[in-house]
């Protein structure tokens, strides 16, 4: 699905505009759009509608909506919440009121009135902030918001839930929590990053009459990750391959304790074709791990007491890490000064594309400007916990601004950046922002984390760019997961389980 940003969006409605489309015009067609569908989940006639309005062009769309709702026979009153109409189409529509029995109240000086029609009103129509909201909710809006939000009723919000910031998924903490949004001509960013995509609803993106030609030459700073993109960036198996030509994956990870971690790290990177998966673990761990890693061959690593990666290992893993497409390093490889050590070898020294996880990211946290001597591509694989630690924030406030944070940290160390979580993010060393929205709450679950990286690690090995590893890497998780939870419930699927998903997904897009 198309994403423009806000600043995109007006750039598109002046080509309209100057090509015949007007403002008024485009204007009309969102508050039609927008009253079909309201209409087409709920038969207006006799409904009692409020429709609160902001003073700029979401407020008008807001009285082309109170306008055509009124006249399909509901009863609609309009709620001004920053007083009437500044913009000229926005006031051209409230002037079209006048005429009808729509009554206008005002937030704050009708507030009685009102407090009685929000006892039995059915539908809410939230216009009062669109595309042009910045920062936070002032008074009125906030308690205007609030009393929708207290209110029983379907709430339709226009373009975007009031107080949702368009363009980087934040949200005041009073936002509307809609049940509908009607997105008008694209999706903006904050439909699919969370908190905004939660406060949402269900999202649909409606047409207002824009030509295509109007945005294609427009930057796409944002993506939404699509099966197309993916099986367009995984190839597919020549016929005379052999096992190098799908690369080697060098995967240091393991230590007692947690060898569930490695184990599942080197099954997500052979599911997705990796031709060879070399696991470097402390030696005492190997005969343990070979005698469920079939496939896989090893290499024992010299321990310290604790049965961790001890720092001399360095000398092994130099020569290994020259003979490899890619390495990953960090599942369950547990976090001390030794560990630490062997972690800023590999950064310094992994010439060939490097994914950082789990161990590998708290090992960062000591040092994190290693980053910057690093050898090779880098991917980071954080979940929220551990980027927080590593960027010294707390998680909720990291979690309430996701792309400030997680492009300015990928630009800052010219790495790719997996930001997991509901619909993860991948950011990428310049601008991008791919956004991945396949998977499920069954994922949140040791282990899963290690799959993924698993697979991105894989995919890197085979050839594939780091960036477009970490795209594909994150959506074929999700969506097998998605598959696993339709087989066996997300309450219920374990990491392991999405394993089998995964080839079916393959199987369909053959690969
Ligand atoms: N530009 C156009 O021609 C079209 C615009 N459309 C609608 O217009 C919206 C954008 O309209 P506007 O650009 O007028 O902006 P909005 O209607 O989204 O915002 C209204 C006003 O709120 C102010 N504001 C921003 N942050 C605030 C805050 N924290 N507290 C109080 N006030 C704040 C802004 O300065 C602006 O004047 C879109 O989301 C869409 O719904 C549609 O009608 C289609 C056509
Ligand atoms: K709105």
């Amino acid at each position: 699905m198309r994403i423009v940003t806000s600043s995109q969006m007006k750039q598109i409605e002046q080509r309209a505009d100057q090509n015949g489309l007007f403002y008024y015009d485009m204007m009309e067609n969102a508050g039609t759009a927008a009253a079909n569908s309201i209409m087409s989940k709920i038969s207006p006639r006799d409904k009692r509608v409020l429709v609160y309005a902001g003073k700029g062009n979401n407020g008008g769309d807001g009285f082309v909506v109170a306008r055509l709702l009124f006249q399909a026979g509901a009863k609609v009153k309009v709620v001004l919440v920053d007083g009437e109409p500044v913009t000229e189409d926005a006031a051209a529509n409230f002037d079209l009121l006048h005429d009808l029995e729509i009554g206008v109240l005002d937030f704050l000086n009708d507030e009685p009135q009102l407090q009685v029609l929000l006892r039995d009103v059915d539908i809410i129509v939230d216009a009062i902030y669109g595309t042009g909201f910045h920062g936070a909710l002032r008074k009125t809006a906030r308690l205007a918001a609030r009393s929708i939000n207290g209110a029983i009723a379907a709430v339709f919000s226009l373009d975007l839930p009031s107080g949702v910031n368009s363009d980087n998924g934040e949200s005041d903490k009073d936002a509307v929590q809609a049940d509908f949004t009607i997105a008008f001509d694209s999706l903006k960013p904050a439909h699919l990053i969370y908190p905004a995509a939660g406060r949402c609803g269900a999202v649909e993106c409606a047409e207002i009459g824009i030509v295509p030609q109007w945005r294609t030459d427009l930057p796409r700073t944002f993506l939404h990750i699509t099966p197309e993109m993916v099986m367009e960036a995984i190839p597919e198996r020549p016929v005379d391959s052999h096992k190098g030509t799908f690369g080697k994956l060098l995967n240091i990870s393991s230590s007692l304790g947690m060898t569930g971690a490695a184990k599942l790290s080197v099954l997500g990177a052979q599911r997705v074709g990796t031709g060879l998966v070399t696991l470097a673990a402390p030696r005492s761990l190997i005969s343990l791990h070979a005698a469920s890693l079939t496939e896989a061959v090893f290499l024992p690593l010299i321990e310290n007491e604790a049965g961790t990666v001890a720092r001399t290992a360095a000398v092994q893993l130099g020569p290994k890490l020259e003979q490899s497409s890619a390495c990953l390093i960090g599942c369950g490889l547990s976090n001390n000064d030794d560990t630490a050590a062997v972690v800023e070898f590999v950064v310094k020294n992994a010439k060939c594309p490097l994914l950082i996880d789990a161990d590998g990211i708290n090992a960062l946290g000591r040092n994190i400007d290693i980053l910057s001597e690093a050898a090779g591509p880098v991917v980071l694989t954080p979940h929220p916990a551990e980027l927080a630690r590593l960027l010294n924030v707390e998680t909720e406030d990291l979690l309430a601004h996701r792309v400030k944070y997680g492009r300015a940290f990928a630009q800052k160390y010219n790495l790719t950046l997996v930001f997991k979580g509901a619909h993860t993010l991948v950011f990428a060393p310049d601008e991008r922002v791919f956004i991945n929205t396949t998977g499920n709450n069954g994922l949140a679950k040791g282990g899963s984390g290690d799959l993924l990286a698993g697979m991105i690690a894989g995919l890197m090995a085979q050839g594939i760019p780091p960036l477009q590893s970490a795209m594909c890497g994150v959506w074929l998780h999700g969506a097998a997961a998605d598959r696993c939870a339709d087989r066996l419930s997300k309450t219920a699927m374990l990491p392991s389980d999405i394993l089998t998903d995964l080839c079916g997904l393959f199987r369909e897009y053959n690969r």
